[in-house]
């Protein structure tokens, strides 16, 4: 079995929920709609014969992505701005005998990123599978940091992220066949001090995915899946050495091999531990109270029925108690 851990058999409704699931609710048949929502484990998916492109390859994470992709057979394309690790990690890749295709690319450069997707096109094919993984974070006081170094992280972080769908999601839906995966973090979710640039380029990069993913569930090109990855702090990489006295940090192989199974199951989102699904929840409820709110001001837009209360009503009322207080007011004054 792969991935197994302790927790495997267990069935937790968490592991399953789907937070997108409930738009397809409305949207998609029964069937469906127990795929989204069941207690059974999820099939994982074979990614044998697909060209699984990874940034950041030579980091900690990219380096173990890359190496649970070409155990499950996946032919590869690394990306990283450090040749030497990124080499590295190809030559453990390709111990593992699959082919490997090794690149140094500048994300936070856009003309990089599409002169290197060119290139690939050329050289190895239609990449099927993107990891959108490489990430930094400028670790200063917002007033203490150059600008270069915070424009940096939303370069890399975010702006990247539409680069590289601009250059890899047209041949994927040409064939309606595909995977954009996004390693994001839980501070994409909720925030914390001191990290403005990373949390900004986090929230970004969640807000991309959300957005890219019912993009594609409308254009009905259900055969290009989409992930969306949001780890706690990792015991390596980035954030190496960084502690928080309530939960120690995540192992990065557990980290990456929860991540793998989210993605070979076609999940659209996994909270890596299932605490991180808590903030995350607590924002969905006010987002699903923004929705309820929108639909009750339409209602009353288009005449609702008595009893219902509106919010465009409500802001009538407002705006008649407002003028009376002003008309008051002028009264007082005269
Ligand atoms: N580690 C953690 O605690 C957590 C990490 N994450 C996310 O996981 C992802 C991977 O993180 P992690 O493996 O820890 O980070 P690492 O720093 O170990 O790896 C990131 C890799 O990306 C490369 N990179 C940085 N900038 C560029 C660029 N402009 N162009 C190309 N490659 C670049 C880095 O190269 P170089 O070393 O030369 O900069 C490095 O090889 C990131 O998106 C991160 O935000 C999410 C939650 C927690
Ligand atoms: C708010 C909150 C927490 C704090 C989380 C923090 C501070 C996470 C930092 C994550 C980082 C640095 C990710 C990097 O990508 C806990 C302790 C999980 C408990 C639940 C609520």
């Amino acid at each position: 079995d792969r991935f197994s851990s302790p927790s495997d058999n267990k069935l937790f409704i968490s592991e399953r929920f789907n937070p997108l699931g409930y738009i397809k609710w409305t949207s998609k048949p029964a069937s469906r709609m127990f795929c989204s929502w069941t207690l059974l484990p999820p099939r994982l998916k074979s990614v044998e014969g697909e060209l699984c492109l990874i940034t950041g390859a030579g980091g900690a994470l990219g380096r173990l992505f890359a190496l649970e992709f070409a155990k499950e057979g996946a032919q590869l394309v690394l990306w990283d701005c450090d040749t030497a690790a990124n080499e590295h990690t190809a030559r453990l890749a390709r111990d593992l005998g699959v082919k490997v295709h090794a690149y140094t690319v500048d994300l936070s450069k856009r003309e990089n990123i599409y002169e290197a997707a060119d290139r690939v096109r050329a050289e190895v094919g239609d990449v099927t599978m993107v990891v959108n993984n490489a990430g930094v974070v400028a670790g200063r006081r917002l007033l203490d940091c150059p600008d270069e170094l915070l424009e940096r992280t939303l370069l890399v972080n975010c702006h990247a992220l539409f680069w590289m769908t601009k250059a890899f999601l047209p041949p994927m839906k040409a064939r309606n066949h595909g995977h954009i995966v996004t390693i994001a973090s839980a501070l994409g979710l909720f925030t914390t001090s001191c990290v403005e640039d990373y949390c900004a380029s986090k929230f970004g990069a969640v807000g991309f995915h959300e957005s890219l993913a019912l993009e594609l569930q409308a254009e009905n090109q259900g055969g290009i899946k989409t992930t969306l990855v949001c780890p706690y702090i990792v015991n390596s990489g980035m954030f190496a050495g960084c502690e928080i006295s309530l939960i120690p940090p995540l192992e990065p192989l557990y980290t990456v091999q929860e991540s793998m199974k989210a993605i070979l199951g076609e999940q659209q989102m996994v909270c890596i531990p299932r605490l991180i699904y808590i903030p995350f929840l607590a924002r969905l409820q006010e987002n699903i109270f923004l929705i309820c709110s929108h639909f009750c001001e339409q209602t009353a837009a288009m005449g609702g029925k008595p009893g219902n209360i509106s919010l465009h009503g409500r802001r009538q009322v407002h705006a008649a108690v407002h003028q009376q207080d002003r008309d008051q007011s002028d009264l007082n004054s005269a």
